[in-house]
């Protein structure tokens, strides 16, 4: 992997204990690591390679200690990211709040970003409805305020885990696309009698607050 271009940055946030690290091994490496929690320190990175349509497509992902004592090192890690997993836990209310938290950062600091909601352990869920602590409903109405995807995902099970990741992807190609398009038509208006025009991509960005209209899926 090294040396290998990544076209989205990716950041994982969220409370200590909410299951980033989980996401990104079973997403990464399709496995369920048992055994004693060991809480992230600082960050951790790993790439991968995923195809939308006949795309290749390189993910970058940061996963972030969630521990406050590391807030500001997150800091770092989000800077520049175009996507955002920020995850709370089903069965723990607080773990929302933070997630709240996370989202004010980056609609403050990161407008380019794109917020993908992530409800993790849905698992606990399927063992015991009454465990669950923050309503679908709720945060959908938030998650639509926000312009975020909402996702509730399972580590252990790898419930919607692939389907999380997919969308990050296929959103960054629909908007690549987009800009594409926009850039071209833009140079196209600027030599009305030029039969070619030479378009210089720029770096892709996300519009602030989501994505333009008609490129959602
Ligand atoms: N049942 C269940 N347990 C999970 C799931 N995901 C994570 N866990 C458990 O929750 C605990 C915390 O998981 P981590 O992935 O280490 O959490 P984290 O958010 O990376 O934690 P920090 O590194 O401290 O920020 C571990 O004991 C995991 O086994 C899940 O989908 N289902």
């Amino acid at each position: 992997m090294s040396g290998q271009r990544v076209d989205v940055k990716v950041v994982m946030l969220g409370k200590e204990y909410v299951g980033k690290t989980s996401l990104v091994e079973r997403y990464v490496h399709d496995r369920f690591l048992v055994g004693p929690y060991q809480n992230t320190i600082g960050a951790a990175f790993v790439a991968k390679v995923m195809s939308v349509g006949d795309r290749t497509v390189t993910l970058g992902i940061w996963d972030t200690a969630g521990s406050e004592r590391y807030e500001a090192m997150s800091r770092i890690y989000y800077r520049g990211a175009k996507a955002a997993i920020v995850c709370y836990d089903l069965t723990d209310s607080s773990s929302f709040e933070r997630a709240k938290f996370w989202v004010k950062e980056l609609r403050n600091l990161e407008e380019g970003c794109q917020i993908y909601l992530c409800g993790t352990k849905s698992d606990l869920l399927e063992e015991d409805r009454r465990r669950r602590r923050v309503d679908f409903h709720d945060v959908q109405d938030y998650a639509d305020n926000i312009k975020a995807q909402l996702f509730e995902t399972s580590s252990k099970t790898g419930q919607s885990v692939d389907e999380l990741f997919q969308k990050v992807a296929e959103d960054y190609v629909s908007v690549a696309a987009f800009q594409r398009t926009r850039a071209w038509t833009w140079a196209r208006r600027q030599t009305p009698t030029s039969t070619a025009a030479v378009i210089t991509e720029s770096p892709l960005t996300w519009p602030g607050g989501g994505f333009p209209q008609g490129v959602w899926t």
